[in-house]
């Protein structure tokens, strides 16, 4: 389905991403973790065409995407929706254009700025704010969610392209617990009920394992670890993370600054399922 082939960008003398390669055969739910500056982003960002590659290829299904221009590498770019940490919202303007905007690709700039949508959008936006659990909320300007929220409205933009895969890149790097947890449950919901794929750079090495099930570890540009979470043990962690032998998984994972209610919250959603 989707074939990295040897991906690289350089960036004057400093390799970002250094000859990636990663197949997928079918729709996954894929967790790219490293330290910070490990190429996560940049990885991302070159398979959606936002960073041009300076190396190596992208095949979805057997078309090369590398080198696609204008009108198609937009195309390509609502087929791979993207997601990002700062949610990337209008927040004065109300949630249900927002999401919208997901619809930008195919419609004229004109029509946009009048907020001229068709009725069968807004109809199929509010039903995707709905199954992400706020369209009650639909009326609202962005800035007035909360930061799990806000992420939602950026899924449901996302997924106003109907896109085959998601790339969220460090999507739950600024919430707390509670509503990070809300999100990659929304992120793993759509990769299982829709057959999305999802790429997902995290921070925690504990999100990576309980949401994904598959693990890529960068460091220095490079893959170092392609694996299940059941691979991913405490040494290959450390050698992923660069650490020495006082290395802890604990310094990467999210309950670091959990309070003992929300943990326990988290223990018994966990426990339900
Ligand atoms: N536009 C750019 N110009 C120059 N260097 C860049 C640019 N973008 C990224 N880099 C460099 O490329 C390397 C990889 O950065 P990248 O943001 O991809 O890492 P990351 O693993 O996503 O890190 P983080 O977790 O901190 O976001 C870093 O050394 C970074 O400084």
């Amino acid at each position: 389905m989707l074939v990295i082939e040897d991906l690289t960008r350089q960036f004057g003398a400093n390799r970002a991403v250094d000859r990636v390669s990663l197949a997928l055969e079918r729709p996954a739910m894929v967790g790219v973790i490293g330290r910070s500056g490990a190429g996560k982003s940049t990885l991302l960002r070159m398979i959606n065409r936002l960073t041009q590659p300076t190396g190596g290829r992208i095949l979805f299904e057997s078309r090369d995407v590398t080198a696609l221009r204008g009108a198609e590498r937009r195309a390509w770019q609502a087929q791979c929706a993207m997601i990002f940490q700062q949610f990337n919202l209008v927040p004065r303007l109300d949630v249900v254009s927002n999401v919208l905007h997901g619809t930008l690709n195919r419609r004229g700039t004109l029509a946009a700025l009048f907020s001229l949508w068709p009725e069968a959008d807004i109809r199929r936006a509010v039903q995707i704010l709905d199954r992400l659990g706020i369209a009650g909320h639909a009326s609202k300007r962005a800035e007035a969610l909360s930061g799990g929220q806000q992420q939602r409205v950026a899924i449901a933009r996302a997924l106003m392209q109907d896109p085959r895969i998601i790339l969220a890149d460090e999507p739950i790097a600024s919430l707390d617990p509670m509503n990070a947890a809300t999100v990659m449950d929304a992120l793993r919901r759509i990769h299982e009920e829709d057959g999305r794929t999802v790429i997902c750079n995290l921070h925690t090495l504990d999100t990576a394992r309980a949401y994904c099930d598959r693990i890529v570890g960068m460091r220095d540009g490079r893959v170092v670890f392609d694996g299940t979470p059941e691979q991913l043990t405490r040494g290959v962690a450390r050698d992923i993370y660069g650490a020495d032998e006082s290395f802890s998984e604990e310094a990467t994972s999210t309950s670091i600054d959990r309070p003992p209610a929300v943990a326990a919250l988290l223990r018994e959603a966990e426990a339900l399922g």
